[in-house]
C-alpha cells in the first residue's frame, strides 16, 4: 500500500510577466522524508516553495500538501512550519512576543521557552527582534518555524550567517524532529548540509527540474579523483592521467579503491613519492558543475 505523498507537484509552471520561472516541474515529497530541493541561483526553487506554502499562485499546474490545495490555510497551516529566507518579525517585539505571536498563529501547542532552548536564545528572550544580530534572528525564525513540531517543515537556506555551534544546535533539533516523524524540505548552496542528510535530492536549473534522485545516484555518473604531484623526472604513470595548471596530475576514475591502489603499489616499486595526494568520492558539487556550465 502507498501512503498519500505529503507534498505532490505535477507539472507545475510559474510565470512572472513574460519571465518564465518555473517550467513543467513535478515531484513527490514522501511521509518522513528529508528532500533537498537544489539549484543554481535563480533555477526557481524559492518560487516553487513559495506555491507549495501557499504563499504564491502557480501559473498552471497542481500542488498538494497532505492533499490539500496549500492555499488552504486552515487544512494546511497547523501541520507545517516554515523558515523563509527573510523573516518578517516586527521590530519592536521582542523575541518571546514574536515566537509567541507567530506560534498562536500556527495553531499548534507549544511554549516559547522550548523551542528558544532548542537553539540557544533563552537568554535573549526579552530583546527586540531590531537589536538581534544577523545569526540571532536566523535562528529565531528556526524556532518559530518549529514551535509545535510541526509534521512539515521547510526549511530555506536556514544555516547562511550562522555559527559552527549554531549550526549543530539547528541540525541537531532538525535530527531530533525527524526521529519523531517529521518531513523536511530543504534548500541551500551549502551542498554538503544536504549531501550529509538529504534522503534523496531535486536538482533544479533554469526553472526545470533537472535530475532527482540519492546523493549516490546523482554522483555515480560523474568519476572520482586522484590528484598528485611528481618531482623531477618520473617514469611513465601506471593510469590515464592529465596534467593540471596547478603542476598536479589528475586521474579520473570510477574505481577509486583500485585505480589508488595501482597508483600507491607503482610509485613504492619506483620510489617514487606522489606529493600534495588528494584522493576523493564524487561530491554534489561535481554535480552542481556539470549542471551549471549547460
Ligand atoms: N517577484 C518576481 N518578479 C519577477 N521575477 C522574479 C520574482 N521572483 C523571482 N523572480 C525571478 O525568477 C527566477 C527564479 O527565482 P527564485 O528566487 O525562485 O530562484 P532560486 O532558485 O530560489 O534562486 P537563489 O538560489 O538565487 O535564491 C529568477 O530569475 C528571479 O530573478
Amino acid at each position: 500500500m502507498t501512503s498519500t505523498p505529503v507534498i505532490d507537484v505535477e507539472r507545475l509552471n510559474l510565470k512572472y510577466g513574460d519571465f518564465h520561472a518555473v517550467k513543467d516541474v513535478s515531484f513527490q515529497v514522501r511521509s518522513g522524508e528529508f528532500y533537498a530541493l537544489l539549484g543554481t541561483n535563480g533555477a526557481g526553487k524559492t518560487s516553487t516553495l513559495e506555491i507549495i506554502e501557499g504563499h504564491r499562485t502557480a501559473t498552471s499546474g497542481t500542488v498538494r500538501v497532505f492533499g490539500h490545495d496549500p492555499r488552504d490555510r486552515r487544512a494546511v497551516r497547523p501541520r507545517m512550519g516554515v523558515m523563509l529566507q527573510e523573516s518578517g518579525f516586527s521590530p519592536d517585539l521582542t523575541v518571546k512576543e514574536s515566537v509567541r505571536l507567530i506560534g498562536k498563529l500556527s495553531g499548534r501547542a507549544d511554549t516559547a521557552e522550548r523551542v528558544l532552548g532548542i537553539i540557544d536564545l533563552t537568554r535573549k528572550a526579552g530583546t527586540k527582534v531590531s537589536q538581534l544580530s544577523g545569526g540571532e534572528k536566523r535562528r529565531l525564525d528556526f524556532a518559530t518555524a518549529v514551535y509545535g513540531a510541526p509534521e512539515l517543515i521547510f526549511l530555506d537556506e536556514p544555516t547562511t550567517g550562522l555559527d559552527i555551534q549554531s549550526r549543530d544546535d539547528l541540525w541537531g533539533a532538525v535530527d531530533k524532529l525527524r526521529e519523531d516523524g517529521s518531513t523536511i524540505v530543504l534548500t541551500t548552496h551549502y551542498l554538503e548540509e544536504a549531501q550529509q542528510r538529504a534522503d534523496r535530492i531535486g536538482l533544479m536549473h533554469k526553472g526545470a527540474f533537472h535530475r532527482e534522485g540519492t546523493v549516490s545516484e546523482l554522483t555515480r555518473t560523474l568519476p572520482s579523483t586522484i590528484r598528485f604531484a611528481l618531482a623531477g623526472d618520473p617514469p611513465a604513470l601506471p593510469l590515464r592521467a592529465t596534467l593540471e595548471s596547478d603542476g598536479r596530475f589528475l586521474v579520473e576514475t570510477f574505481d577509486l579503491a583500485r585505480d589508488l591502489y595501482t597508483l600507491l603499489h607503482w610509485a613504492r616499486q619506483h620510489a617514487v613519492e606522489p606529493r600534495d595526494l588528494e584522493a576523493g568520492p564524487t561530491r554534489l558539487d561535481d554535480v552542481f558543475r556539470s549542471i551549471g556550465s549547460e
